[in-house]
């Protein structure tokens, strides 16, 4: 893999797509200097008189047959130009965008916990779009200009050398004060890249708080930390544009100053009778034509140099290892937690918890908040990999396998369902995507969502809207049920969803969870005890630590943590009635 495909990320056709795209832009750029060519030569046959000679009118009739011929070819160059790199620079990025998101899929909760949302959203999008502009605009046109102001320098020169270098004599000068300036407008670029990201952190804030700001009357200094970064974000934006332009325009006008001396030089050699007035000014005529491209290279070079700047994130992204594992399935759906312990940061949160949960049974796991029950739900189902003791389903420890392979056996119903912005039948059949329409309202009809979704407008066809916005908490368990019930996977991983619904939701999800639950190995987090009691098995934690385990009855008759909470559940319920 070359280095310029391992800087962009760019996947082997991707590369090959860029090959072609600077091969397409240089043909371009040589194809421009066909029409210059021939107004070079109509200019220089129009002169002849001027050198004592007599115009060939038949020679310029040809030439403009020339002209027009090669117009068509720069009409046809660029066309296939255009091709080769816009469409093929949309087409990588698109690619690119895919394999983040495949990536993503498959790393580990851990890098999630060190980033957010907008910081991914950022990458996936502008980091992209960045790629997508460097592959269309930057490095295509510069490789492409470096060769046309190399063939036209050496065209320059075989009319008077001399006057080629005092054209180029500026051009190190020039190239000197962007090299110099590129640390610090690395420094600035990064800082504004920084300063975006904390603008849009803000602005996903303030829009996820909506509710909060509107049900509280929230103004003014509450948002400053919106308006302070919206304020960095403008003031530097301003300073990069100052900058990159005074850089910018100091080169130019150096290079430029070559356009000065080329003049005054060759005035100088025409006056000393050491150069004819037509190489004069056809050197002069090419001068005019070589500043654009170099003053392209100049701009090109300058966003080439930040290159770095906008691959950071994407590279600490790519190169993160995924979660490995092989596909193979399991022998039965037995879990055991052997000596496990886990942290999120620097602080065990499960210490040394040793269990087994048999397949078919039901195991509640029950502890005052924070004492890691979530935790330990979602390592069973390896969101994270623990840092000591192993857990095994079905007698194979789950770091060997891979996630979305054991992800196959698994079925969860959390608290916070997330909705996607589509279908209900769409939202549902996530559980199975090959799932027919009569299987997904079969596991709707399970789940007790059949009725609400008949009154909406347009049944299971109604779009649902950003995380199903429209729906009581209810509604939305109950639909995260049903796309339980139609994965029907072994294990079921509940997270207690009763807990803030009122009766006759709660009624209902109770019902759709016992049908999903029946003969399954499941794991309930509970908050209210009552609701274990028929477990075969509880599981007591505290700070971490397993402290207790065995029914609730045998739990009862040992008088510790889970008697106690037990009895200060059932006073508050009595309070509360
Ligand atoms: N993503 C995370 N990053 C860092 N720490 C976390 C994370 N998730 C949970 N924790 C911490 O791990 C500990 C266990 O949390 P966990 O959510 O497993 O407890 P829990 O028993 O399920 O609590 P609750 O009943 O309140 O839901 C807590 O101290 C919590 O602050």
């Amino acid at each position: 893999m070359s280095k310029l495909q391992k800087a962009l990320f760019l996947s082997d056709k991707g590369y090959k797509d860029l090959k072609k795209a600077i091969t397409a832009c240089t043909l371009t750029n040589l194809s421009m200097l066909l029409p210059f060519c021939v107004t070079v030569m109509i200019f220089s046959e129009l002169l002849t008189p001027f050198v004592g000679g007599e115009i060939q009118w038949n020679h310029i009739w040809m030439l403009w047959g020339v002209g027009i011929v090669s117009a068509i070819l720069v009409f046809l160059a660029a066309k296939n130009d255009y091709r080769k790199t816009y469409i093929a620079s949309y087409k990588e990025s698109n690619t690119t965008r895919v394999r983040i998101a495949e990536h993503l899929r498959k790393l580990p909760m851990s890098f999630f916990n060190t980033k957010d949302l907008s910081e991914l959203t950022t990458n996936m999008m502008a980091d992209c779009s960045s790629m997508e502009s460097m592959l269309s605009s930057t490095i295509p046109p510069l490789i492409a200009n470096v060769i046309t102001v190399t063939l036209t320098c050496i065209m320059l020169a075989f009319f008077d050398w001399r006057l080629a270098l005092c054209i180029f004599c500026t051009m190190p000068i020039a190239f000197l004060i962007i090299w110099l300036s590129r640390n610090y407008q690395k420094k600035l670029f990064a800082r504004q890249v920084n300063a975006k990201l904390a603008a849009s952190d803000q602005v996903q804030e303030y829009l996820e708080g909506m509710k909060i700001i509107k049900s509280c009357g929230l103004s003014g200094s509450h948002f400053s930390a919106l308006d302070n970064a919206l304020l960095t974000m403008k003031k530097i934006a301003v300073k990069v544009e100052m900058m990159v332009g005074v850089f910018m325009s100091s080169a130019s006008m150096v290079l430029q100053a070559g356009i000065g001396i080329t003049i005054f030089v060759g005035a100088l050699l025409l006056v000393n009778g050491s150069i004819e007035l037509l190489p004069l000014l056809m050197s002069l005529l090419m001068v005019t034509r070589i500043y654009g491209p170099i003053l392209a290279i100049l701009s090109q070079l300058a966003t080439l140099l930040n290159l770095n700047v906008v691959t950071e994130r994407m590279r600490t992204l790519l190169t993160t290892p995924a979660m490995e594992g092989d596909g193979k399935t399991v022998a039965n759906y037995d879990i055991e937690m052997d000596h496990v312990t886990f942290r999120y940061n620097t602080e065990d949160v499960i210490k040394d918890v040793s269990c087994k949960i048999p397949q078919g049974s039901v195991t509640a796991l029950v502890g005052p908040s924070g004492s890691g029950k979530s935790t330990i739900s979602k390592l069973i189902a390896r969101f994270w990999d623990i840092q000591g003791g192993t857990i095994r389903v079905g007698g194979k420890d789950v770091r060997t396998m891979e996630p979305e392979n054991l992800m196959k056996y698994m079925s969860f119903v959390f608290q916070d369902v997330t909705l996607f912005n589509d279908t209900v039948m769409n939202n549902i059949r996530l559980g199975n995507p090959n799932a027919t329409d009569e299987q997904v309202m079969a596991a709707a009809k399970a789940a007790y969502c059949d009725e609400f979704v008949r009154e909406m407008p347009e049944g299971y066809q109604t779009l649902l809207g950003e995380n199903g916005s429209t729906l009581s908490g209810g509604e939305r368990q109950r639909i995260s049920i049903a796309r339980a019930l139609l994965k029907d996977a072994p294990i079921i991983l509940l997270d207690e969803a009763t807990a803030s619904l009122d009766p006759e939701n709660e009624v209902l999800v109770q019902k759709a969870i016992a049908k999903l639950v029946e003969g399954k190995t499941v794991i309930m987090i509970a908050h209210r005890l009552r609701t274990v009691v028929d477990a075969d098995q509880i599981l007591v934690l505290e700070n971490g630590k397993l402290v207790e385990s065995g029914t609730h009855n045998e739990l009862m008759a040992k008088k510790g943590l889970y008697q106690k909470l037990y009895h200060i559940q059932q006073e508050s319920l009595g309070w509360a009635v």
